[in-house]
């Protein structure tokens, strides 16, 4: 059987998708790094007044002379306006954010004026019109719509979706992910090990992917190879409602790899399996009702980098976050010479290291998918495209950081 390149496999993964998940609204402190269900209108105009960007006088551009003398008629502070307005030869002491005094149109910044705190100021360096003023609406007016469905609740969106007036946000529902170890040979961290016995590390990997995706990961354990165990844990899935089920482990073609036999069982309609990648050939797509089925395969980088691939847009897809942000490539050179590649796309734990050049990737040696620690000494991974020439260091390249 072919495999399916990558690109394919995980438009038709996104396609599976059956839309975003619902929403809920949270007051504004619970939003940090949730993504937002619904456009999002400004409920007010900022600034509402025009105002100072920096302490000093606010002035009328038409007394702007080097060695004016300008009568200081009051105080206009934040939160504590100037009442009144300015004629010629007058000048009002205000501070940084304060509202411009009525007839004033220009701010003299204090270290452009002689006498300052008294009662008179005389002008050492003349300000420009305009200067130093911060019209009313000049970052946002009401009605506008500076934040956009799909976006991520970072510091400035979550900064300005306050600033614009809203003290709680609808955000997506973050996707439920269900995370199914199986294998005999698999032992919970901490419990003890028997002869044939290693402990069982895919689950945690996979949630620490979910959760800086923005989802929400439940462990269902670990399945023995046992086409009744893997029957009750894929049937807990469903009864969790999860919109993602993450399989990991028999995915290949052993006697004891019973996975995709055991969802076909459940009801599940295959995708795709079988995958032009390396790590990662093995694993499978489909779709259980509503869920979403991804079978990742056993090998601790496999099922890692199938998730930086795969899990990672799966649940930007379900957030409804916009397409661009799902292409995580960036250019960089190779720091050392590849050999030809096969039918498979590689994706070569490397090191990176910003140089003037731009960045440099520097593949490890040894590469075996077994290798977790070899992985989480890597930066990123290098991608080589199936049936790549041979490359030379230096040659260009494109990377996934890692960290
Ligand atoms: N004859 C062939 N053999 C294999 C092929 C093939 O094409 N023909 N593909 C190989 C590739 S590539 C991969 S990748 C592996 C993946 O196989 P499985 O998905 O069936 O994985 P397992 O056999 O269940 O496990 C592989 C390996 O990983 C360990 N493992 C499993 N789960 C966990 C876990 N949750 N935490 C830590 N380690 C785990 C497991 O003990 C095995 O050592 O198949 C190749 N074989
Ligand atoms: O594809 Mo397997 O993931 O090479 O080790």
């Amino acid at each position: 059987m072919a495999l399916t390149p990558v690109p394919v496999a995980l438009k038709a993964l996104l396609d599976s998708v059956p839309g975003p998940t619902g929403s809920e609204t949270l007051p504004l402190a619970r939003c940090a790094w949730r993504v937002l269900a619904a456009d999002l209108a400004a409920l007010r105009t900022q600034p509402p007044f025009a105002n100072s960007a920096m302490d000093g006088y606010a002035v009328r551009a038409g007394d702007m002379a080097a060695g004016r003398q300008l009568r200081v008629i009051g105080e206009s502070a934040a939160g504590r306006r100037f009442r009144g307005g300015i004629g010629p030869g007058e000048a009002v002491r205000i501070f940084t954010g304060a509202p411009m005094p009525e007839g004033a149109d220009t701010i003299l910044i204090q270290e452009n004026a002689e006498g300052v705190g008294g009662e008179t100021i005389t002008v050492r360096v003349p300000a420009a019109k305009g200067q130093f003023l911060r019209p009313a609406g000049l970052d946002f007016s009401e009605g506008d719509v500076p934040l956009a469905a799909g976006r991520v609740l970072d510091s400035a969106a979550l900064g300005l979706a306050a600033a614009m007036g809203y003290p709680e946000l609808r955000v997506r529902r973050k996707p439920r992910v269900a995370i199914l170890a199986t294998g005999d040979e698999l032992v919970t961290p901490g419990q003890p090990t028997g002869p044939d016995q290693i402990v069982a590390s895919n689950s945690f990997s996979l949630l620490a992917l979910v959760e800086k995706a923005g989802g929400e990961a439940l462990d269902l354990g670990i399945a023995r190879d046992d086409h009744d165990d893997l029957a009750a844990r894929i049937a807990a899935a469903r009864a969790a409602e999860a919109d993602v089920l993450i399989t990991l482990g028999g995915a290949s073609v052993g006697d004891h790899d019973l996975v995709q036999e055991a969802l076909t069982r459940a009801g599940m309609s295959l995708g795709f399996w079988k995958i032009a990648m390396r790590p990662g050939k093995p694993m499978m797509t489909g779709r259980l009702g509503r869920m979403v089925v991804l079978g990742l395969p056993g090998n601790p980088v496999s099922s890692i980098v199938c998730g930086h691939l795969f899990v990672l847009p799966l649940i930007e897809a379900l957030l409804g976050m916009p397409e661009p942000d799902r292409s995580r490539a960036i250019p960089a050179i190779l720091g050392k010479d590849m050999p030809a590649n096969d039918e498979r796309e590689d994706y070569v734990r490397s090191d990176l290291a910003l140089t003037p050049a731009g960045w440099v990737a520097t593949p490890f040696d040894k590469q075996d998918s077994a290798m977790l620690g070899t992985l989480a000494r890597a930066r990123a991974l290098t991608i080589r495209p199936a049936h790549s020439e041979p490359a030379k260091k230096g040659e260009a390249c494109r990377v996934l950081r890692l960290r």
